[in-house]
């Protein structure tokens, strides 16, 4: 289980960012995380992936700490994958650093093979989601976090990427925690949804948008 118990995080001392926050995900588990923009949800996302120390409270994950010099089994995934690949590597590089994908997670996502001889500056926003995707796709990522992963894909390729992360999530046990303003898609993909940073009173649409459907 990936765990936090009564984290604080505030880019100062001053002011909180996140106050005392409790979290459990399971593995296998897909939980959505939704809230009005400016709450928090990117930096908890940071704290949660290792990226930020936070003030109070400890990350957890399967019984241990994150570490720090090995890979790490929460991986995130931002909205712009750009910052995830290094722009003076071919992507075959960038992917081959952590292991080598399989065919079939290649066709899965609808990646071109060519693609892994170019640079990222060569791709499209969306293509370079789907290889950065395909890039912590690996038995050795236990949490996946989704930070608006596919906020800049069409419908349809969104549907397609969001098959392939669930089946494998599904195949190897994986958690996901997606954050999104996108309740209709977070009722599409998810088990249950986190309210932590989504305390605002659900509007009728959004509440149509949740009722599952007949
Ligand atoms: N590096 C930083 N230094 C100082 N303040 C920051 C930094 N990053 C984010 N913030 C501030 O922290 C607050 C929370 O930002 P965060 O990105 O976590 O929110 P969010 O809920 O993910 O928003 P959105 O839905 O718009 O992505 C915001 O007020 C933001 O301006």
């Amino acid at each position: 289980m990936l765990e936090c118990k009564a984290i604080s995080y505030g880019y100062n001392d001053d002011s909180m960012i996140i106050n005392d926050v409790d979290f459990q995900l399971n593995p296998g588990e897909v939980v959505g995380l939704p809230g009005p923009s400016g709450q928090g949800k990117t930096t908890f996302a940071k704290v949660l992936a290792g990226y930020l120390q936070p003030q109070t409270g400890a990350v957890i994950c399967d019984g241990a700490p994150l570490p720090t010099d090995s890979y790490c089994p929460v991986q995130l995934l931002f909205q712009h994958p750009e910052n995830a690949l290094n722009p003076r590597w071919k992507l075959g590089d960038s992917i081959a650093e952590g292991y080598t994908p399989s065919p079939s997670i290649l066709g899965k996502l609808n990646i071109d093979p060519k693609w892994l001889h170019r640079y990222p500056h060569e791709l499209s926003g969306g293509e370079l989601q789907r290889l950065a995707l395909a890039r912590v796709m690996t038995e050795k990522t236990r949490y996946l976090i989704a930070d608006e992963m596919t906020a800049m894909l069409d419908p349809n390729t969104q549907a397609m990427v969001w098959n392939a992360v669930l089946g494998w999530a599904r195949k190897h046990d994986v958690g996901i925690l997606a954050i999104s303003h996108d309740y209709p898609l977070l009722h599409r993909v998810t088990d249950r949804i986190d309210r932590t940073f989504a305390k605002e009173v659900l509007t009728s649409a959004i509440r149509q948008e949740l009722r599952p459907a007949a």
